[in-house]
């Protein structure tokens, strides 16, 4: 049976997903708020904006009516940035077939609440069964995938029904999916690693090296799994695709946007002028935001993603705030997580 998927949201990574489920099979509506965006979809088979050399495939129709996109879907994504998920929710909510199965692929939080985007899904979409829910989250920049280059992703669910229905869905053969139930570690891996990016852009903009380019990966993974432990998530998650996976992939990548715009900054530009001029999505930014509210929130020591923020928002030199990470108190490598590991000094 041809399943007809809807895709909320003709970025980049909504456009290559789409591609995937087309190559499938898939009849895909694709949902684009820009008629001009449409018409280039349906009448030229490329999104030049997002995925400049990419082909579409036949099977995917833009749209900008969303009724008409959502109308008898069984499977929905999403894939919108965190600034529109929350508004685009209550927009879906009254077309929303009551069996869909619902994924988002949104890396970032609610800067109002700190909430995670499935939390948002079970708040706003109140009505709809949450082990319907999943998260598809890990290394895999839209440029790749568009372009059938192998790549690996996890779904995750409350649900083992949940992520197999989209491990079906989406599985090609460059397109990997595994399953964890672990929502909560998934999604914070996916939104606290473009902090880390960030970090990493600027470090090499800065002129730093390979060590510290390490360096912030390591103790970055440390605190983005310390902040997970403190919100109910599995440790051993941030070993998986969601975290170091994803963490490896942005920091080290000359598609990331994240660390683009860390790099841009560490070259002195100014934060207005680096997003401007990405024309895309840069969740790292509103992430830090989120994140440093619920360090806040918990008491989670978080110090790397503390002088991003101070350095983004809070007008702190660079220079600075690297000195203050370099001389902050002297401490065991696994401290803040002891009781994760059993190891113990013999005397
Ligand atoms: N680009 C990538 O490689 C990957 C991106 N993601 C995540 O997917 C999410 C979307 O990112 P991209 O596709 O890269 O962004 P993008 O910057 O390429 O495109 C964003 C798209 O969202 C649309 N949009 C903005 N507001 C909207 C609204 N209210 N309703 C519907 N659409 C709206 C824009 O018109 C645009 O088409 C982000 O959270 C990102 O972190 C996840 C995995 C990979
Ligand atoms: O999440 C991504 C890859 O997994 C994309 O990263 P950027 O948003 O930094 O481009």
């Amino acid at each position: 049976m041809t399943q007809e998927v809807a895709v909320i949201g003709a970025g980049s990574f909504g456009t290559a997903l789409a591609q995937v489920l087309a190559d499938k099979g898939c009849l895909v509506d694709l949902y684009a708020r820009r008629e001009e965006q449409v018409r280039e979809i349906n009448e030229n088979r490329t999104n030049s904006r997002y995925l400049p050399d990419v082909m579409l495939h036949a099977g995917i129709r833009a749209s900008s009516d969303l009724q008409a996109v959502l109308r008898g879907k069984r499977f929905v994504l999403l894939v919108m940035p965190s600034s529109a998920f929350r508004d685009t929710l209550q927009a879906i909510r009254p077309h929303l077939d009551p069996q869909a199965y619902v994924a988002h692929a949104t890396k970032g939080f609610d800067i109002e609440t700190g909430q995670r985007m499935s939390e948002l899904m079970e708040e706003e979409l109140y009505e709809h069964d949450r082990l319907k829910f999943a998260v598809l989250t890990g290394p895999s920049h839209a440029e790749e995938l568009s372009l059938r280059i192998p790549t690996t992703v996890v779904v995750a669910s409350r649900a083992r029904e949940t992520a197999e229905a989209f491990q079906d869905l989406l599985m090609t053969s460059y397109f990997r999916l595994y399953t964890n139930p672990d929502v909560v570690g998934t999604e914070l891996g996916g939104s606290l690693k473009n902090i880390i990016a960030l970090g990493v852009g600027f470090a090499d903009g800065l002129g730093f090296g390979d060590n510290a380019k390490a360096a912030l990966m390591t103790r970055g993974l440390t605190e983005i799994t310390r902040l997970g432990l403190q919100l109910g998530a599995a440790q051993l998650t941030f070993g998986g695709l969601s975290g170091v996976g994803d963490l490896i992939a942005t920091c080290t990548s000359k598609h990331s946007r994240n660390w683009r715009a860390g790099f841009a900054l560490g070259q002195g530009k100014s934060l207005d002028h680096v997003l401007h001029e990405m024309g895309m999505v840069v969740e790292g930014v509103r992430a830090t935001k989120g994140a440093y509210k619920i360090a806040q929130q918990t008491g989670v020591d978080m110090p790397i993603t503390t002088a991003i923020y101070q350095v983004l928002f809070e007008g702190k030199s660079p220079k600075t705030a690297v000195e203050d990470l370099m001389g902050r108190r002297r401490i065991h490598e696994m401290e803040e997580v002891a009781e994760a590991i059993s190891m113990d000094w013999e005397q």
